[in-house]
């Protein structure tokens, strides 16, 4: 950490605490509330900073990773296939995370854009393959003509301790887009992937707790972890300021795909091509699904891991979860100036 930023947010307010006035701008992470933890909140808290050094659990597309592996060859970006003429170069925009939060969906939908090419499987540079060195991951990347964004996206990126650091001195003035869900309905869906393909681990009412009697949340368990996302932001704003990371709400990227995407293009400094007419609601799957290209029969859902069927979950545990992430959600609001609205009743059904 650099010296003069500000403190890791060690203690977070209870929920209910004075101070939390949602800031209207980009300035408000300074200002940490500064009120006492209940004690249980302050052991999870610490051994959520204590498990940062931990490796993050791996994030693929399973369908994608199996079609291509990312071993130095470029894949095709773009809805309507570009010819693969130009030249390779580095990102200069990164989906970074975060893990189920509906990056797969965005990244579909930006890559519509005539301006952007993206690699289509996760090149996981920053964290699993960074000793590959940077002309690896130039080579990884498709071909752009002038003027066109190369992106890709590695949700294990904003829960990467190193990542911020390792990006930065590729290319400061890098933009970064972070889609964020309700951490409650994240960390189920998390462990639903896990599920299927791992049937036989516990419920995630017991992966939930250090101690249920005692109401212990395990924060130190990854589903729950990567939705602490006012703890891996710090780590991203001691290298980046707030302007150059847009929040994507993954709720809304589900109900109002076009809405999020002009916010994604106007970030990205695009021309708002990708609207409402690229989308449709799709009944059987859903979910928004792009529309077909002209020079194509078939209409583009995401495939069968995205969107799947969560376990229902003991409303118990939901309720405490909701109240452990409270504190920390009110800070992300603050630091980000953006209110997410997942303390609503309804937000992680
Ligand atoms: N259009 C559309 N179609 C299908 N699914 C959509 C869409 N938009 C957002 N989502 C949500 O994306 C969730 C998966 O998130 P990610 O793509 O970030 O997952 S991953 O980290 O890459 O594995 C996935 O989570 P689950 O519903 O839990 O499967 C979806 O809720």
């Amino acid at each position: 950490m650099r010296p003069g930023s500000p403190s890791p947010p060690e203690q977070p307010a209870a929920p209910g605490a004075d101070g939390w006035g949602l800031a209207s701008g980009g300035g408000a992470r300074d200002a940490w509330p500064r009120s006492p933890l209940a004690p249980s909140e302050m052991i999870t808290a610490q051994s959520a900073l204590l498990e940062r050094e931990a490796q993050e659990s791996s994030t693929t597309d399973e369908e994608l990773a199996g079609r291509r592996a990312a071993n130095g060859s470029s894949e095709r970006g773009g809805a309507a296939s570009t010819p693969d003429y130009g030249e390779k170069k580095l990102p200069q925009a990164l989906i970074i995370g975060v893990k189920k939060g509906g990056t797969r969906a965005l990244l579909e939908a930006i890559r519509v854009h005539p301006d952007v090419r993206a690699v289509g499987v996760e090149p996981h540079f920053f964290d699993r393959n960074y000793e590959k060195g940077l002309e690896w991951y130039r080579n990884v990347m498709p071909k752009t003509l002038d003027g066109q964004i190369t992106m890709e996206k590695t949700p294990s990126y904003f829960v990467t301790n190193e990542a911020p650091k390792r990006i930065h001195s590729m290319a400061k003035d890098i933009k970064l887009i972070v889609v964020v869900r309700n951490p409650v309905t994240r960390a189920i869906s998390d462990y639903t992937q896990t599920l299927s393909k791992k049937p036989e681990i516990p419920t995630f009412e017991v992966l939930a707790f250090k101690n249920r009697t005692l109401g212990l949340i395990d924060a130190s368990w990854s589903a729950i972890r990567i939705g602490i996302y006012a703890l891996h932001l710090e780590n991203w704003l001691q290298y980046f300021p707030l302007s150059q990371i847009l929040f994507v709400s993954g709720e809304r990227l589900i109900v109002d795909p076009a809405g999020e995407m002009a916010k994604v293009q106007d970030f990205l400094g695009l021309k708002r091509v990708v609207t409402e007419k690229h989308f449709y609601f799709n009944k059987t799957k859903g979910f928004p699904c792009l529309k077909k290209p002209e020079d194509s029969s078939a209409p583009r859902c995401l495939g069968k891991s995205k969107g799947r069927t969560h376990p229902r979950i003991d409303p118990d545990v939901i309720h405490r979860l909701r109240k452990f992430y409270k504190p920390f959600n009110m800070m992300f609001y603050q630091m980000t100036g953006q209110d997410f609205q997942w303390e609503q009743e309804d937000s992680d059904k």
